[in-house]
């Protein structure tokens, strides 16, 4: 677990930045981000002709081109300052810089049950016209980890089994998760994704706190 320690720790860093320059930066990298999104299910389904496609890709190459200038040679990992102002940006499910996250937000409940309503586009799809399994699981991982943190046992995915009732669709869906138990360091998590017609995915999850201490103090109603 040597190099993982090694790696957590280096990524888990207190920047120090104040509060308006991480507005600043959100409100900068947060609608890139919301831009290359857009991007990815006009791939799909735009029936651009062969001239328009090509001038399309020579302003990408342009955009790619001026972002790779300067950039940074490491994931985002995870930054804070002294506020517990904690920013998981690069996060594949929430991440605010991240394209492909599907979740712009997580609530908690007083009761602890966590929930967020999201949309997936088509370039989601596994099945025609349905969400991917793998899809679901990534939000299910998500939302039950964040389940367990807020209530108190935060961990790393030990186990996560699902059961998939009926195909999920694509477009807007809703996932909840809540922390059912603990035992020593790991905490039993249950949740589901939901569509217009009832559950979709139930999942069931064991979240194991590491031998090593990472402490995550985020916010209890944190965005990206
Ligand atoms: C403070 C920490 C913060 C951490 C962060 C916070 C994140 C804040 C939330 C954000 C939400 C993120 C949600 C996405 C979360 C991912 O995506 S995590 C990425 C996917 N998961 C991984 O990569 C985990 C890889 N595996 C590991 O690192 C290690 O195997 C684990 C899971 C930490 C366990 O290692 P270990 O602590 O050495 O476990 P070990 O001492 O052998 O066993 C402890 C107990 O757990 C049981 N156990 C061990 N492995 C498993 C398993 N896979 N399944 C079931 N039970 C198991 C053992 O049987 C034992 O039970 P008891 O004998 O005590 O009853």
């Amino acid at each position: 677990m040597t190099d993982a320690l090694d790696a957590v720790a280096r990524l888990f860093v207190n920047d120090g930045l104040s509060e308006d320059e991480i507005a600043r930066q959100a409100a900068l990298y947060g609608p890139l981000a919301d831009d290359v999104r857009a991007l990815i299910p006009l791939a799909v389904q735009t029936r651009a002709g062969d001239d328009d496609v090509r001038q399309a890709r020579e302003h990408l190459a342009a955009a790619m081109e001026l972002l790779g200038r300067t950039k940074e040679d490491h994931p985002f990992g995870t930054r804070f300052n002294d506020n517990g102002n904690f920013r998981v940006w690069g996060n594949a499910v929430m991440g605010l810089r991240n394209a492909i996250a599907p979740l712009h937000r997580i609530n908690h409940d007083p009761d602890g049950r966590v929930w967020a309503d999201f949309h997936l586009h088509v370039g989601f799809e596994g099945p025609a016209g349905h969400t991917h399994g793998g899809v679901s699981a990534l939000v299910l991982d998500q939302l039950l980890g964040d389940a367990a943190r807020v209530g108190g046992s935060p961990g790393m995915t030990g186990t996560l089994t699902l059961r998939y009732r009926k195909p999920t669709p694509l477009g807007d869906l809703h996932g909840e998760a809540k922390l059912d138990r603990t035992e020593g360091r790991k905490a039993f998590v249950t949740g589901h994704i939901s569509g217009p017609h009832g559950i979709c995915v139930e999942a069931e999850g064991i979240f194991i706190k590491p031998h090593w201490p990472v402490e995550d103090g985020r916010d209890r109603n944190q965005t990206r």
